[in-house]
C-alpha cells in the first residue's frame, strides 16, 4: 500500500500574504497541526491559540485521502495552464505530512513548491519557497529560509520580533494578528516604521474576499 496524505482542502487562488502576495497559486491544505488540535474547546490551552483556519478532517473542497500520484493529479488539475505553476503547501502544519517524494513529484509536474510552516519541524531543502511563521513558546527548528512572517503581536517574550532578527531569512514580515474585536494593523505599522528591517504583510485575500 502506498502512503496516503490527508488533505483538508485544495483550491486555486492568489497567494494573499508575504513576498509572493498576488501570485496565482494552488493551495494544498494538509489536515492536522502539532500546536493545536483544531478544536475550539482546546484553543485556550493550545501553544498556538490565534489560528484563523479549520484544518480538521478531509471535508473541505477537494479534500480527501490521496496517494502521491493522486495528490499531484489534483494540484495539476487546478492549475489553469500557462504562467509559473505554483503550489503552496499549508495546513494545519504541512511538514507533518509533506515529504521529499511528494515535493519532487510536484516539481516534476512543473510546479514550484512553497511551504507555510510554523518552524517547529525540519524543512526539506528541496522546497523552492520557505515561509516560516514562529508561534508563541514553540521552539524553532529552522534557522533560515525565504521569509519569516511573524503574526503580531504575540505576548510571549520568545515571540518578539527581536528574537528572530539574527536568523538567515531574505524577508522579515510582521502580519497583523486577525482577532475579533481588535485591529492589530496600527501597532504593526508602528513597529515596522520604528524597526525598518521589518515589513508589513497584510492578509490581502481577506481584503479581496477570495479564499
Ligand atoms: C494557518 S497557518 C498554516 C501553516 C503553518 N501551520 C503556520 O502556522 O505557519 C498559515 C499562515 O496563517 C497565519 N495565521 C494564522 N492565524 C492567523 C491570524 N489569526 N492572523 C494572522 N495570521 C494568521 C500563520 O501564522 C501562517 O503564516
Ligand atoms: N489566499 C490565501 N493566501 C494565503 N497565504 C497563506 C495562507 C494559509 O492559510 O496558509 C493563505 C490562504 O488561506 N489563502
Ligand atoms: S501552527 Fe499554524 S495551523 Fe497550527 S494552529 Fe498555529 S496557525 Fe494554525
Ligand atoms: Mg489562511
Amino acid at each position: 500500500m502506498p502512503r496516503s496524505y490527508k488533505v483538508k482542502e485544495s483550491f486555486y487562488t492568489l497567494q494573499g500574504e508575504g513576498a509572493q502576495a498576488g501570485r496565482a497559486a494552488v493551495f494544498l491544505r494538509f489536515t492536522g497541526c502539532n500546536l493545536w488540535s483544531g478544536r475550539e474547546e482546546d484553543r485556550h490551552a493550545a501553544v498556538c491559540s490565534f489560528c484563523d483556519t479549520d484544518f480538521i478532517g478531509t471535508d473541505g473542497v477537494n479534500g480527501g485521502r490521496y496517494t502521491q500520484v493522486q495528490c499531484v493529479d489534483l494540484v495539476r488539475s487546478l492549475w489553469p495552464g500557462g504562467g509559473r505553476p505554483y503550489v503552496v503547501c499549508t495546513g494545519g502544519e504541512p511538514l507533518l505530512q509533506l515529504d521529499v517524494p511528494l515535493i519532487t513529484a510536484l516539481q516534476s509536474a512543473g510546479f514550484e513548491v512553497a511551504v507555510e510552516t510554523n518552524g517547529t519541524l525540519p524543512v526539506p531543502p528541496e522546497i523552492n519557497w520557505v515561509c516560516v511563521s514562529p508561534k508563541a513558546t514553540a521552539p524553532l527548528a529552522v534557522s533560515g529560509g525565504d521569509e519569516l512572517k511573524l503574526v503580531y503581536p504575540q505576548p510571549e517574550p520568545t515571540a518578539q520580533p527581536s528574537a528572530f532578527e539574527h536568523l538567515a531569512f531574505t524577508h522579515f514580515f510582521l502580519q497583523p494578528k486577525d482577532e475579533a474585536g481588535r485591529d492589530n494593523t496600527p501597532a504593526t505599522v508602528a513597529y515596522c516604521m520604528a524597526h525598518p528591517r521589518w515589513r508589513v504583510s497584510l492578509q490581502t485575500h481577506k481584503i479581496m474576499g477570495i479564499e
